[in-house]
């Protein structure tokens, strides 16, 4: 009877995402996932070069992966990059300038689903931060119960950077870890953090000096819950997460009518026009020099 109950609790409290991902007709899989056959613990790395920008078929396949994390009974999940420059660059730009409208309707339902997968997911979560984490790449570390980061890396929701006010539900994340001052300062100069200053502030747990001790450390949080039901463990990280994730689930609607505004607004047509071609530029100033 109590399992029947509490199997209810967990339908309840977790928005069923039943997407078949698809990723695309991509050779090399977007994401890739292992899982360690003597601790049980699931390595997901993002894999789509050169920076992880996240599209939909990369999102896709994270909640994808996810979904198998949860179903294959791993005691884990540490999130982290194939790449060891970028952990990931955040929303991929091309999907938000001069967006085709359905095309952008889908992705971003896919955000929305991506982070309420990561956010809420069952097991325990970590982030070995790897690279550097702007914008949405930010946002999955945050969707994390714990980060751990190399030095010399960036993170931060840097959205008024190129015009845009990161969603209710993106602040949100950003609130489970940050204080409210420091969150808002942060969020309004769209700061982006080093390892030193991320680590100060708690935006990041522990600092790591190569992947392999990012990905041992994350591993130690995972076997901190060794102790814990994992049934109650889910339950109880749900029902603290529940508040602000309902927030989303009551209005995705309109979630999705505010960021379509937003998006196709000329403030941050311009914005992001003006900001991704200086990517470009100093990408070509790069490939110039080598
Ligand atoms: C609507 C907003 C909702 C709120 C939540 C989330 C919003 C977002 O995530 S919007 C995206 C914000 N992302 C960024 O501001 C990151 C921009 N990128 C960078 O700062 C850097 O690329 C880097 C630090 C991530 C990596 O630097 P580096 O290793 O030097 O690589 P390059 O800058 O030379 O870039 C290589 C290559 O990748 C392209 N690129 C970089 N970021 C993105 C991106 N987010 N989307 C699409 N493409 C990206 C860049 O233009 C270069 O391309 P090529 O010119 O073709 O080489």
């Amino acid at each position: 009877m109590l399992r029947s109950k509490i199997l209810n609790r967990i339908r309840l409290l977790k928005p069923v995402i039943d997407r078949r991902c698809m990723s695309s007709a991509s050779k090399t899989p977007l994401t890739l996932l292992e899982v360690d056959d003597k601790s049980g613990i699931a390595t997901l790395s993002l894999n789509r070069p050169p920076v992880n920008s996240l599209n939909i078929d990369l999102m896709n396949s994270i909640i994808e992966s996810i979904t198998e994390i949860e179903g294959n009974k791993s005691r884990g999940l540490i999130l982290t990059s194939a790449n060891d420059r970028v952990f990931c660059a955040g929303l991929d730009l091309n999907e938000l300038h001069k967006p085709n409208q359905e095309r952008l309707k889908e992705f971003w339902a896919v955000f929305q689903d991506v982070w309420l997968a990561l956010h809420l997911c069952s097991v325990p979560t970590a982030a070995a931060i790897n690279g550097h984490a702007p914008a949405g790449g930010c946002l999955l570390a945050t969707a994390c119960e714990y980060r751990v980061m190399l030095p010399q890396m960036t993170i931060g929701l840097n959205e008024t950077q190129f015009g845009y006010m990161a969603p209710k539900w993106v602040m949100l994340s950003y609130l489970s870890v940050l204080p409210r001052r420091l969150a808002e300062r942060a969020l309004t100069q769209g700061k982006l953090f080093t390892t030193a200053e991320a680590l100060d502030v708690g935006l990041v747990d522990e600092i790591a000096a190569s992947k392999e001790e990012a990905l041992a450390k994350c591993s130690t949080f995972i076997d901190s819950f060794s102790k814990a039901n994992p049934l109650a463990r889910s339950l109880t990280k749900k029902q603290i997460r529940e508040p602000d994730v309902q927030k989303l689930i009551a209005d995705r609607a309109g979630d999705l009518k505010e960021c379509l505004e937003y998006i196709n607004s000329p403030l941050l047509q311009d914005g992001l026009g003006a900001y991704f071609e200086a990517l470009k530029q100093k990408s070509r100033s790069k490939a110039g020099k080598s």
